[in-house]
C-alpha cells in the first residue's frame, strides 16, 4: 500500500492536488496502466492505450501531463498545441483556428481530430495522454467516429474557477487567449460544453478526478 502511494507523489504538486477515488477497489488501477503493458494486452493488441486529460483553462493540464511524462515515459500531445503549431504554419485553417481560439471557442472536429490522428499514427508509441481534447460532446463523437477507438482512461483536474483565472493570467506564455475577456468565454464553453462529457466518462466509469486543495 505504500509502495503504490509513493508512485503517486510525482503527481502531486506543491501546492496541492489529490486524486479522488471514484472507484474505490481499482483506486491505483490508473498507475498500473501508466506503468505496465496491461492496457495494450487487455485491448487484444488492437490499439494504443489513450488516455485523455480534462480540466478548465489553467487547471494545470499541461503541467501535469509533463510530470506524467516524465516519470510513466507516456507521448503527449495537447491539442491546444497541435492548433497553436497550426496556425505558426500558415496552413489553410489558420485563420480560421486563430480567430476561434480567441473567441475561447472550440475549433471543428475534423480539423483537430485530424491533426492527433497525423501525430499518433506518425508516432511509435503505444501510450498517449491527450490533452485538452475532447472538448465537446461532438469532438467526442468525432474521436470515436474518425479513430475508432475510445480512451481507456480520462483524468479531470477539478479546479476552482478564481484558481484558474488567476493562473491563465499570470501564465505569460504570450498567448492570444489568455486575457480576461477570453478567459471568460473559455470558463463558460467549459461549463456548457467540456462537463459534459466529463460527466459521460464519469457514467462509463473511466473518470479519475483530481482534486485542488489548498
Ligand atoms: N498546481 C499548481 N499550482 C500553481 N500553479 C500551477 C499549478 N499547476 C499549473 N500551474 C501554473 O498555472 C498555469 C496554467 O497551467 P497549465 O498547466 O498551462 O494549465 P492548462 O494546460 O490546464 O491550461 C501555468 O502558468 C502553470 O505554471
Ligand atoms: O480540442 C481542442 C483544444 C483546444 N481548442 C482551442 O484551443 C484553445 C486553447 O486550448 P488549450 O488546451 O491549449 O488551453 P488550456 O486549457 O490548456 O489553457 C481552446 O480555448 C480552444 O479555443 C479547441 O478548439 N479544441
Ligand atoms: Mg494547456
Amino acid at each position: 500500500m505504500w509502495r503504490r502511494a509513493a508512485s503517486l507523489s510525482p503527481f502531486i504538486s506543491s501546492s496541492g492536488s489529490l486524486i479522488r477515488n471514484h472507484q474505490t477497489a481499482y483506486n491505483f488501477k490508473i498507475w498500473e496502466s501508466f506503468t505496465t503493458e496491461i492496457p495494450t494486452q487487455v485491448k487484444g493488441g488492437k490499439g494504443p492505450f489513450i488516455c485523455f486529460v480534462l480540466g478548465g483553462p489553467g487547471s494545470g493540464k499541461g503541467t501535469q501531463c509533463a510530470k506524467i511524462v516524465k516519470n510513466y515515459g507516456l507521448t503527449h500531445l495537447s491539442a491546444g498545441e497541435l492548433l497553436r503549431r497550426e496556425i505558426a504554419s500558415n496552413s489553410e485553417y489558420g485563420t480560421t483556428i486563430l480567430n476561434t481560439i480567441k473567441e475561447g471557442k472550440i475549433v471543428p472536429s475534423e480539423v483537430t481530430v485530424s491533426l492527433i490522428q497525423k501525430e499518433m499514427e506518425s508516432s511509435d508509441s503505444k501510450k498517449f495522454l491527450i490533452d485538452g481534447f475532447p472538448r465537446s460532446e461532438e469532438n467526442r463523437a468525432a474521436f470515436e467516429r474518425i479513430m475508432g477507438a475510445e480512451p481507456d482512461i480520462v483524468l479531470f483536474f477539478d479546479c476552482p474557477e478564481e484558481e484558474m483565472v488567476n493562473r491563465v493570467l499570470n501564465r505569460n506564455e504570450g498567448r492570444v487567449d489568455d486575457n480576461i475577456d477570453t478567459v471568460r468565454k473559455r470558463l463558460q464553453v467549459f461549463k456548457a460544453l467540456n462537463l459534459p462529457v466529463i460527466n459521460y466518462y464519469a457514467r462509463r466509469g473511466k473518470l479519475y478526478t483530481v482534486i485542488f486543495f489548498f
